[in-house]
């Protein structure tokens, strides 16, 4: 009597229902609009028994309700959160998510900012505590989950704790097991996933989780061919992993956990495939390795085909966000994308003052929008990211709400070369998070480094324990090169502006007038 195993299900049909296209400009597509209001309006599964009999949701206590100073918020729990064994004791990355600044004091998240929540019933019916009892299907677990979190899992709970301006908290005592089951979950059913030009799948999991899976293209220490454009770039799989990590480590947690997991191409795809037009790619290959193609616009040929060794296949698994018609998702064309031409630049390429028409412009005149924008750059910059052409972020939250970073399979192509226009914004706008240039600060100080937090962050991945290192170390080595030229491009801008970032006051609330925008240092902290 839900909608959740509607909303999760794993055929084909519903699954691409799922995708969104990205190649709509700057408002939702019509397959979001065709998706039923915000959870708040919606009757689906997600409500619970009536309030009185309604244990307090444990979840709603993990970011806000719990007194901030509690201890368990500077101590993040023993077993390494990003999975995987990872030693407790001289751990740097454990230093570092410690630091008060990864964990600032924040206000309750109210109601209304947490993208899911739970509606009480209308009309209460006799099973009451029970919101969602799955019928068994073939596969699947039989699951009973009732408003409290405790049922839920953990895939579940990452949903439900999604919030106006983070896909997760820190610490986050969820972490850990839903990464494990990512990485180990018996997969039930994987299909294509629709959209984007790449192969995807979608993989679902018995306790009715989802995922997203892109097969290893290249070989991780392999750099890309420098005759190649951005846009003719393969995704790496690693890339999307090692993307999740730099995210987190950045303090934004705006990337749904990604990680490592060799699959049985026979056992986990073929075998369990409700999907006949990816079934029919299947071939093996003339030293016997199996093989796929799939269907998709530009890479999905017996060229391009996808093997495994000779059954076994390296990929990236993404868990799935909140289902479209859970949570509609608005999709914005970047200011600084580029033209995906062999010829023509794009207007922020030759007008030296883009930035002042862009600061001009709605949704980048007011709030986060812009520092935001310059935050996801400086992602970019760091793992070389040149096809950042859209970003998106949930409806419910209007404009005031975080950019998801989502597709990060382009970057970490090439270590040896830095990409300086990826920068744009930040040296074209001259303004940034004070939260995130202080911590870029800590990263830099060799007591921590950026390289040395990512490689002990990455060696957490179940796929990095099991095999070479997700990252090879010159694309650890480019990220501390990088940090360096990001934090002298803020010096710049301070220097230019005039004045330290301290006697600047900085823009708050968003709100900036003439002399704010002289304004370097967003203070995002006050
Ligand atoms: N973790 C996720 N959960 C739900 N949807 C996702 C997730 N990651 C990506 N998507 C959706 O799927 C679409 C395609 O994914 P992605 O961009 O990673 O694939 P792609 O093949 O690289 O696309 P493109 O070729 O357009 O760059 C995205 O636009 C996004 O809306
Ligand atoms: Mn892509």
């Amino acid at each position: 009597f839900s909608s959740i195993p509607q909303t999760q299900s794993c055929n084909p049909s519903s699954s691409s229902s799922s995708s969104s296209s990205s190649s709509s400009s700057s408002s939702s597509s019509s397959a979001r609009r065709d998706a039923p209001l915000h959870p708040a309006n919606d009757t689906s599964g997600l409500a619970p028994p009536p309030a009185e009999t309604t244990p307090p949701d444990t979840l709603k206590t993990r970011r806000g309700v719990v007194p901030r100073d509690s201890k368990a918020r500077r101590h993040p729990p023993v077993g390494g959160e990003a999975g995987g064994g990872g030693g407790v004791s001289v751990s740097k990355l454990q230093a570092f998510f410690s630091h008060p600044l990864y964990n600032l004091p924040s206000p309750a998240v109210p109601e209304e900012d947490w993208l899911l929540r739970v509606k009480p019933k209308a009309q209460p019916s006799k099973e009451s505590s029970l919101f969602w009892v799955s019928t068994l299907q073939d596969g699947y677990e039989d699951v009973q989950w009732n408003s409290s979190s405790s049922s839920h899992p953990p895939w579940l709970r990452f949903h439900m704790g999604i919030s106006r301006w983070e896909l997760y908290p820190n610490p986050d005592p969820n972490m850990g097991p839903l990464v494990q089951q990512l990485a180990t979950h018996h997969i039930v059913s994987a299909v294509q996933k629709s959209g984007g030009t790449q192969l995807k799948l979608v993989m679902s999991f018995p306790n009715y989780g989802q995922a997203i899976f892109k097969p290893m293209k290249q070989e991780r220490d392999e750099e890309t061919n420098f005759n190649l454009y951005y846009f003719s770039d393969f995704e790496r799989h690693n890339a999307e992993i090692a993307a999740f990590h730099l995210d987190r480590i950045l303090g934004y947690r705006r990337i749904p956990p990604v990680v490592g997991r060799l699959v049985d191409v026979v056992k986990d795809i073929k075998d369990v495939t409700t999907d006949h037009k990816l079934a029919r790619t299947f071939f093996s290959s003339p030293v016997g390795n199996t093989c796929f193609y799939g269907q998709c616009s530009y890479y999905c040929s017996t060229e391009h085909a996808v093997c495994g060794r000779p059954t076994a296949l390296e990929g990236s698994v993404a868990l799935m966000l909140p289902d479209l018609s859970l949570a509609i998702r608005r999709t914005w064309r970047s200011p600084w994308r580029r033209s995906y031409s062999r010829s023509k630049l794009a207007k922020w390429e030759t007008e030296p003052d883009y930035c002042s028409t862009v600061k001009k412009t709605a949704p980048y005149d007011k709030g986060t929008r812009l520092v935001d924008v310059v935050d996801l750059a400086i992602l970019d910059f760091l793992m070389s990211n040149m096809d950042r052409h859209h970003y998106e972020t949930f409806e419910k939250f209007g404009n005031d709400t975080f950019l998801l970073h989502l597709d990060n399979g382009r970057a970490f192509g090439r270590h040896s070369k830095d990409e300086p226009s990826i920068l744009a914004p930040l040296r074209q706008c001259c303004r940034i998070r004070r939260s995130t240039w202080l911590r870029l600060r800590l990263l830099a100080l060799p007591h921590f480094r950026l390289s040395d937090v990512m490689r002990e962050s990455l060696g957490r991945d179940p796929l990095s324990v099991a095999t070479t290192p997700l990252l090879a170390e010159p694309h650890l080595a480019a990220l501390d090169r990088r940090l360096t030229v990001v934090l002298r491009a803020v010096n710049r801008c301070l220097e230019e502006k005039g004045g330290g970032a301290g006697t600047m006051g900085g823009a708050r609330g968003g709100v900036w007038d003439g002399a704010g925008d002289e304004v370097v240092i967003y203070d995002d902290m006050s």
